[in-house]
């Protein structure tokens, strides 16, 4: 079943079409990284599935149903989550407590959930039960950012936009999310993830999808991406030049 479809989806700011008639499809299941240089239009279309911009033409169909008009809060409620570029977590409570407050909202929409249930699951889940009772605020990055997947774990969402999820972790860290992120997808849950760090993108995702000037140049599994000569020019031709 395909959990995200992104049909002929164009924005543009002004003159600027920042994505250009992109249409693609994340199977369930799946982590479909998003990668492109900078101002390829990957936040753009990001934030399209997300809710925070209108398309000016195309759709976003959410497990088959169509959420271009959704706002943003009320797409949480259809089984979409997501986490920030710049961490979003409440600093001055602690790691439980700020899944707990994510649990709680989900109780908004769904009466089943037991927020402490679902607070003491995600804090195994992420081996976060050490530090259950610190303040976000004392803890490193990288354990912030366990913090942050969990508070949107806790919505129990069918689909997971992570921004940037890699931002600020060891080599480490970096690969345990990854880790994390594949058991996730194996038990379903759908991944979109827009990233700068290609080793991450290649070694986690299924599939990898590649934004240039605002068009899909490509899309594939990593291993076709990373043979793709118009890939290999953006990221290998370019830091060629870098080095030069
Ligand atoms: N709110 C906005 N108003 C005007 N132009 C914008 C706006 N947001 C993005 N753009 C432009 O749209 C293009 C795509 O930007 P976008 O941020 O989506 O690219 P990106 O691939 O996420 O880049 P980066 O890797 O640097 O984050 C860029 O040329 C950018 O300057």
């Amino acid at each position: 079943m395909t959990m995200l479809e992104i049909r002929k989806v164009s924005v543009r700011f002004g003159g600027l079409t920042a994505v250009d008639d992109v249409s693609l499809a994340v199977p369930e299941g799946t982590i479909m990284g998003i990668i492109g240089p900078n101002g390829a239009g990957k936040t753009t279309l990001f934030n399209v599935v997300a809710g925070i911009l209108r398309p000016r033409t195309g759709s976003v169909l959410l497990g088959g149903e169509d959420i271009t008009r959704l706002p943003a809060h009320r797409r949480a409620r259809r089984g979409l989550a997501r986490t920030f570029q710049r961490l979003e977590v409440f600093g001055t409570l602690s790691v439980r407590e700020n899944l707990l407050v994510a649990a709680e909202s989900r109780r908004r929409w769904d009466r089943s959930t037991q927020p402490a249930f679902v607070a003491d699951e995600l804090c195994a889940e992420l081996g976060l039960g050490e530090v259950a009772e610190s303040l976000v605020d004392t803890l490193p990055t990288g354990t912030q950012r366990l913090v942050e997947l969990g508070r949107a774990l806790a919505l129990r969402p069918r689909l997971l936009l992570l921004d940037e999820a890699s931002s600020g972790l060891t080599e480490l860290e970096t690969i345990q999310v990854g880790e994390r992120l594949q058991r996730l997808a194996g038990q379903g849950l759908t991944v979109v993830l827009v990233e700068h760090d290609m080793p991450f993108v290649l070694s986690t995702c299924g599939r990898v999808a590649m934004l240039d000037h605002g068009v899909l140049v490509t899309e594939g599994t990593p291993d076709e991406v990373r043979n793709n000569p118009v890939v290999q020019e953006a990221y290998l031709g370019r830091n060629r030049e870098a080095a030069a």
